[in-house]
């Protein structure tokens, strides 16, 4: 894709290479820097490394922090004893533990200095990175710095970086996020992604009470988040995580899809057992809900359908505090799986997951002040996740044919900055505007915008990645409380991402007992009974070859992390209690 790199780091051969851990990353060197960095305060070159580090007083970089600066690129240069703990590089620059942990991903690139770039601000924060505007000292420009946060220098953290660059190098498309190079400084465990620099994101724009989005506009990013999935899609590239704060949009109006550490590249016709810990939940398909193994393009589709439901409706549209509170909300809104779909999918235990009294689809009441958007919200919001068909063909469709028409990327409004480090702001705010929604009742007119926006994604709650560790705690918590929680994300070596088949030995909370757990295409070939309509305008139907479960039997069938067997306990009880579900029926 054709990175921007910097000119090749003047290693010399004089560099103190004293660490011999080139396995892994150096543990100590951390917390040692952590503890030196008031003391340290250079203004002049580094002769060790060759590096221009930026002045600093003694204490300034905590009033910094204090008073919300980044200030420059701080290069920090250890004393000289503790100069041994300055990691091996290898020939092109990266540390060596780097290259132990991502050198598939970064071995034939080159780093760029980190005091070739000046921190301006932090624009981001995500579970993994810090986001920081910064300028490019070479060229001037503008650009976004997206620094892995590596925690306890856990190799997670690096897998999931090392995932994100080698996908986002398969991909290029004017609706893709550009990575435009990499930054590392020799000194410190840290890696950057230099990305072009983008002003807001979908979540933002959505959660200002002030931006009501229009069809026309609604369309308008549609088509973007569309022409970017298909460019993923036919590249063999699932997001995985396709949701408001993930989509960026700069002053020209144009999307981007960003955040690609979950993302995994796959191959339709090759069965390849899949993590479904992925997509944050409200934005997740009931089979990931349900725990499906093998799964395509059909994950994405379902989330662009509930940007667009939600872009119309101004809020999210199906808000799960938990799992199972999410799949009911998918089933009183989407309608509940036929019986054919729950025996062809061949769940071991589908009773568990399907509802006693089936649910009708009532998307078209729901959205019947929309009419020309209703038939894609169908189609991408269908349980069957080969009737969601492909983006190519919601592209082509009606949606896009029917007026009000999408309007040009170059007439939607210039927004005032709006990123998702005002999350918490949007935060105490949705809270403010759901107290005052109970007392003024919606009232039912056109309006795009409701103002009443709950707060944000409960995100990758918590969600894109967590250690085994606290995994395994968690479901020990459920195992005794049957009260779920949102799962998050497990580390990315247990995925299949990246090239690594799901590990045998994986003990994922969501498995099935099946010989076939498979969301095979003949599986889904009937329409779903709770279905009012599906699409008819979408084209034909997808091309998805889907993958055939080879774990037959492999894990003892839970849900949610605890097995609802074991408690005695059913999808229908689970389905009860309240919730402030989005529509007339939920
Ligand atoms: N290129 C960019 N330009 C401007 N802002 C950006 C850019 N990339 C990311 N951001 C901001 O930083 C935030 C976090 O970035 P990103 O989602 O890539 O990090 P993450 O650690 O993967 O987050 P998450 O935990 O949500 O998955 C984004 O929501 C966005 O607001």
């Amino acid at each position: 894709m054709g990175c921007v790199l910097g000119k090749q780091s003047q290693s010399s051969s004089s560099d103190i290479r004293h660490s011999r851990n080139t396995q892994a990353p150096p543990r100590n060197l951390r917390r040692r820097r952590s503890s030196d960095e008031s003391s340290l305060v250079v203004s002049v070159n580094d002769s060790v490394d060759g590096v221009v580090a930026v002045k600093e007083k003694r204490g300034e970089r905590q009033q910094q922090r204090k008073a919300g600066h980044t200030g420059d690129f701080q290069v920090m240069v250890p004393s000289p004893d503790k100069r041994r703990m300055i990691p091996e590089t290898d020939t092109n620059g990266w540390p060596s533990w780097l290259m132990a942990v991502a050198g598939e991903a970064i071995s034939d690139l080159t780093p760029r200095r980190a005091n070739t770039f000046q921190k301006l601000d932090k624009i981001g924060q995500g579970t993994y990175s810090n986001v920081y505007k910064a300028r490019d000292l070479l060229t001037g420009k503008i650009v976004a710095l997206k620094k892995v946060r590596f925690d306890n220098l856990e190799p997670e953290s690096v897998e999931f970086m090392a995932r994100e660059i080698l996908v986002l190098r398969k991909l290029d498309h004017p609706n893709v996020i550009k990575l435009e190079g990499l930054v590392t400084s020799r000194m410190s465990c840290s890696l950057y992604l230099v990305f072009e620099y983008m002003e807001h994101d979908l979540a933002g724009l959505a959660a200002c009470q002030e931006i009501n989005f229009t069809e026309p506009q609604v369309k308008c990013y549609m088509k973007q988040l569309l022409s970017g999935l298909e460019h993923c899609h036919k590249n063999g590239v699932l997001h995985r995580d396709i949701k408001g704060s993930n989509l960026l949009i700069d002053n020209e109006g144009i999307l981007k899809i960003a955040d690609f550490g979950l993302a995994t590249t796959y191959d339709p016709g090759q069965k390849k057992p899949l993590t479904s810990r992925v997509v944050t939940l409200w934005y997740r398909p009931p089979e990931l809900l349900i725990g499906a193994t093998y799964y395509g393009v059909g994950v994405d589709l379902w989330s662009a359908g509930c940007i667009l439901a939600e872009l119309l409706s101004g809020k999210p549209i199906m808000p799960g505090r938990t799992e199972v509170e999410q799949l009911r909300k998918i089933f009183k809104l989407c309608g509940s799986p036929s019986e054919e779909y729950w025996k062809k999918s061949k769940l071991a235990n589908a009773t568990l997951f399907k509802p006693q009294h089936p649910y009708k689809c009532c998307i078209a009441e729901t959205f019947k002040d929309f009419p020309s958007s209703l038939s894609l919200i169908e189609t991408l919001l269908s349980i069957d996740p080969e009737e969601r068909s492909t983006a190519t063909a919601a592209l082509n469709g009606e949606f896009f044919k029917t007026e009000p028409f999408a309007c040009e990327p170059s007439t939607l409004p210039k927004y005032p900055p709006c990123k998702e480090i005002d999350a918490k702001l949007r935060d105490a705010e949705a809270r403010q505007r759901s107290l005052a929604a109970k007392v003024n009742a919606v009232d039912g007119t056109r309006r795009i915008k409701v103002h009443k926006r709950p707060t944000r994604a409960v995100p990758a709650p918590e969600a894109n990645a967590e250690t085994q560790a606290n995994l395994d705690k968690w479901r020990v918590m459920t195992q005794t409380n049957a009260k779920s929680k949102s799962e998050k994300f497990p580390p990315p070596h247990q995925d299949g991402a990246v090239g690594h088949p799901v590990d045998a030995s994986n003990k994922g909370p969501v498995s099935f007992g099946a010989k076939d757990t498979s969301f095979s295409s003949s599986i889904f070939n009937s329409k779903s009974s709770g279905s009012a309509k599906r699409s008819t305008h979408a084209g034909g139907p997808s091309r998805r070859k889907t993958n055939r479960d080879s774990q037959s039997g492999r894990y003892q069938k839970s849900m949610l992390g605890f097995k609802p067997s074991s408690i005695g306990i059913s999808m229908d009880m689970l389905f009860k209690g309240k919730s402030k579900a989005f529509g007339s029926q939920n």
